[in-house]
Order: C-alpha cells, then sequence, then structure tokens
C-alpha cells in the first residue's frame, strides 16, 4: 500500500488535566483506537508523531520526534512529511489520537477517495460543513506548501486553503470525528 498512517501525540492536553491520549478506552490507551482504526482499513506502515518527553510511552511503535515540540499540528505534519518523504508512500492518513470512535470503515472511506481523487493534494472529510483535518488524507506533493507555511503559519486551515483539498462529506451524526478535550467529553459515549 502507498499509504502511511500518521496519529499526532504530541499535545499537551491542558483542558483534559492529564495526558488524555493513555485514559483507558475500552481496556486499550485511547491512542491506540486510531491505530487499530488504520490497520483495519489495511494500513500497515504506522508512525506515532510525538514529542521527546511523550516519546517512552510509544517505545512499540515506529515514531517521529517534533522538532517543534507543542508547534501544533501543522509543524508536526512537516515535520513528519520530511522524515518519510525519502520513502515510497504517496499519502499520508492523518488520525489525531483522542478519537475514541474512529473505526477502520471511516478510514477505508477517505482512503476510497484517494483514489477517486489522485489529483487532489487532500482528501478533506467534513462533518455539518465542518472541515476535520486531523483526520484528512495528504498526499506528499504537500511538503513544498507545508515547509513555506511553517516559517509563518500554525494551522492547518492555512495548508487546506493553501493547495487543492477535496471535501468529503459524512453524516452529520457520523461520530468517528468527536474528540476528547475535557474528561466530561466521556459522556457523549455512544
Ligand atoms: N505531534 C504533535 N501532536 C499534537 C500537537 N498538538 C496537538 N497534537 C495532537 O493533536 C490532537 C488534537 O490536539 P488538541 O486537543 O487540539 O490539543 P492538545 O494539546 O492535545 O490539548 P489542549 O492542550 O487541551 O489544547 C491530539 O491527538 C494531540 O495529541 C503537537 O504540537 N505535536
Amino acid at each position: 500500500m502507498n499509504v502511511a498512517g500518521l496519529v499526532l501525540a504530541g499535545g499537551r492536553s491542558s483542558r483534559y488535566g492529564r495526558q488524555k491520549l493513555f485514559e483507558a478506552h475500552q481496556g486499550k490507551p485511547l491512542y491506540q483506537q486510531s491505530i487499530a482504526a488504520m490497520q483495519h482499513a489495511g494500513i500497515s506502515s504506522i508512525y506515532i508523531v510525538t514529542n521527546q518527553e511523550l516519546a517512552p510511552a510509544f517505545q512499540n511503535h515506529r515514531v517521529i520526534i517534533d522538532e517543534n515540540p507543542y508547534g501544533g499540528p501543522l509543524r508536526a505534519l512537516h515535520t513528519a512529511m520530511e522524515k518519510m518523504s525519502a520513502e515510497r508512500f504517496e499519502w499520508l492518513q492523518v488520525l489525531a489520537g483522542d478519537v475514541p470512535y474512529i473505526d477502520g470503515a471511516t478510514v477505508s472511506t477517505i482512503l476510497q477517495a484517494t483514489k477517486q481523487h489522485p489529483n487532489s493534494d487532500i482528501i478533506l472529510p467534513t462533518t455539518d460543513g465542518r472541515n476535520q483535518p486531523l483526520h484528512a488524507a495528504y498526499h506528499m506533493r504537500c511538503l513544498p506548501a507545508l515547509r513555506e507555511l511553517v516559517k509563518k503559519e500554525s494551522s492547518m486551515k492555512a495548508l487546506y486553503d493553501a493547495v487543492d483539498a477535496y471535501r468529503l462529506p459524512f453524516p452529520s451524526d457520523h461520530l468517528a470525528f468527536i474528540n476528547i478535550n475535557r474528561p466530561e467529553d466521556w459522556r457523549h459515549e455512544p
């Protein structure tokens, strides 16, 4: 498969009060839900982008260390793409590590769209018109734009505004992109 997976796992969890990525969900640390979803969709090369401080917790995985710790997802994506640019991958399927209901079918739908829209730079899921850039597939051709943007920007929006993003709508009641920010967010457990 020409797709690699990338789990964003280097945030501060300041709203949660402690590192949310390791909270138990269905008997496993929360971030592992994102890995399982990608594996179910057939992605076998999965990387975790994190910082030096959290890296020991991911020692059984392929880890990429943020060049700018706590620099945000755009910079984390840039660091990962630079590190992976010499490899054979065409697309990078990104998932946040704090999405308990993400599943393989959702990732498969995004991967299917990479085949249907091979000239797009990003397959950008949306729910109710809301962009979901932390759960998008990025073509490696985004790298030159990323190199320029990280010099001055920090938002993912800057990237999907700068390149050709194909919007992939999901139903408004689709749970897969719901993320945990605060402990009380678990009450949405379906
Ligand atoms: N590698 C990496 N991942 C990040 C970074 N910032 C956020 N993430 C990840 O991106 C996902 C969404 O993060 P947010 O909830 O927006 O931010 P957070 O820092 O984790 O939490 P807050 O401090 O409460 O904003 C989570 O899986 C984070 O671990 C970063 O600078 N580097």
